[in-house]
């Protein structure tokens, strides 16, 4: 299987605050304007792009005259709320000289987790790539405070291609490739990744220019393995092969899709939402639930955890407690527990009809991957 970008529908395309900005912290319109072409030529042959681009707090340094990415929070959101402007202004600028408009959309971590944000900021970015507008996404820096940052926009983008059903992502930064090792310290290059195995042996170092980029390539690789979990292909080059890349060029690290593609109610229940408590089930269940995709009937259930009502977020325990998946149950944990381990026409006879219905339906639920 490969990735041919030409052909994509609908791709997610990251760029790193490393490729966008120059050496004293100001944006690099130069960066920037070679980007938009690029991306423009994807969009006039047909793709829907979505960029999520960072840079924000990196272009807010130098107007506010701020040697480098500030350590204190309140000064980073400072730095955020003046570049996010900048940054946007010179991508409308850019754009609207093809012909293009863009829309702004600022995420937190919350407004993803929580089902009627995540709803209406999906609802919303269709619309924009409906009505032919390039959406640009950021994390919300100014209004997300420590605990509750994505902290890296790799995993937005990650999250953002799961959800929106992407053909692929692209991660742009300021390294061509994937290298088995810190490129500075003679990593030799890696064209492919089937699958996480091949990842063993290949040292993440931390980000490269001091007090620009975040994550490094440790969130690069997570974010690839977040979305080809998913039956998404990614694939990591620098911001300066854009132009060659989009042409169709094989360049880079391609990272293979592994999984089946979930929905995207399946990708928010797997990745994203919080759960509100837990059901343990025995290993026919197991068996029953992940092995064949059945839904989950109250017999297999051997214990109920936490205060949750119908409609609610649950995680679904195996035996050892490990998570196996997550879904929205279909009763409050008290009428599970009452429910807990009683066969179909027991469950008719002592408490109704009604509750001889799963407790879970398997189109409620999304497996989750186990690492052991
Ligand atoms: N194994 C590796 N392969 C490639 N790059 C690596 C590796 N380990 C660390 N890096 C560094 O990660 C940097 C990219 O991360 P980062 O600075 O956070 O970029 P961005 O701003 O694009 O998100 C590269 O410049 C590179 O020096
Ligand atoms: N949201 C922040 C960027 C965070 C981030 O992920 O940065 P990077 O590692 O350069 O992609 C900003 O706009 O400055």
């Amino acid at each position: 299987m490969n990735f041919d970008i030409t052909s994509a529908k609908r791709l997610v395309i990251k760029v790193g605050s490393s490729s966008l900005t120059t050496l004293d912290g100001g944006i690099s319109v130069q960066s920037l304007n070679r980007l938009v072409d690029a991306c423009q030529k994807l969009r006039d042959r047909g793709t829907e792009v979505v960029l999520v681009s960072s840079g924000a707090i990196a272009a807010g340094l130098a107007p506010l005259r701020m040697e480098r990415r500030p350590h204190d929070l309140a000064a980073q959101q400072a730095a955020a709320a003046v570049g996010q402007g900048e940054l946007m202004a010179h991508y409308s600028r850019a754009f609207a000289h093809h012909g293009a408009q863009t829309g702004q959309l600022l995420l937190t971590v919350e407004d993803l987790i929580r089902r009627s944000t995540y709803v209406n900021a999906l609802r919303a970015l269709e619309k924009l790539l409906a009505l032919g507008v390039v959406p640009i996404i950021n994390e919300n820096d100014a209004v997300a405070t420590a605990e509750i940052r994505f902290g890296d926009n790799d995993r937005l983008a990650a999250l953002t291609a799961n959800l929106i059903h992407a053909d692929g992502i692209i991660l742009l930064s300021d390294v061509d490739a994937l290298y088995s090792g810190p490129p500075s310290e003679g990593g030799k290059r890696i064209s492919r990744i089937s699958s996480p195995e091949d990842l063993e042996g290949v040292t993440l170092g931390p980000r490269g220019r001091a007090g620009i980029g975040t994550g490094g390539m440790t969130t690069k690789v997570e974010a690839a393995q977040l979305v080809t979990a998913n039956g998404i292909p990614a694939r990591l080059t620098s911001a300066a092969q854009a132009p060659a890349l989009f042409d169709g060029e094989e360049i880079g690290t391609l990272f293979l899709p592994r999984g089946k593609r979930r929905g995207a109610r399946s990708a928010w229940l797997a990745h994203l939402a919080n759960s509100q408590g837990s059901i343990t089930i025995d290993d026919g269940a197991v068996e029953a639930v992940i092995g064949d995709r059945r839904s989950l009937l109250a017999a297999g259930i051997t214990s109920v955890g936490g205060e949750f009502e119908a409609g609610d977020v649950v995680e679904i325990r195996d035996p050892a407690g490990e998570v196996r998946a997550r879904g929205l149950t279909s009763f409050s944990a008290s009428e599970t527990r009452q429910m807990q381990g009683k066969k179909t026409a027991q469950l008719g006879e002592e408490l109704g009809e009604d509750y001889q219905r799963p407790v879970i339906h398997t189109d409620d639920m999304a497996r989750v991957e186990v690492h052991r």
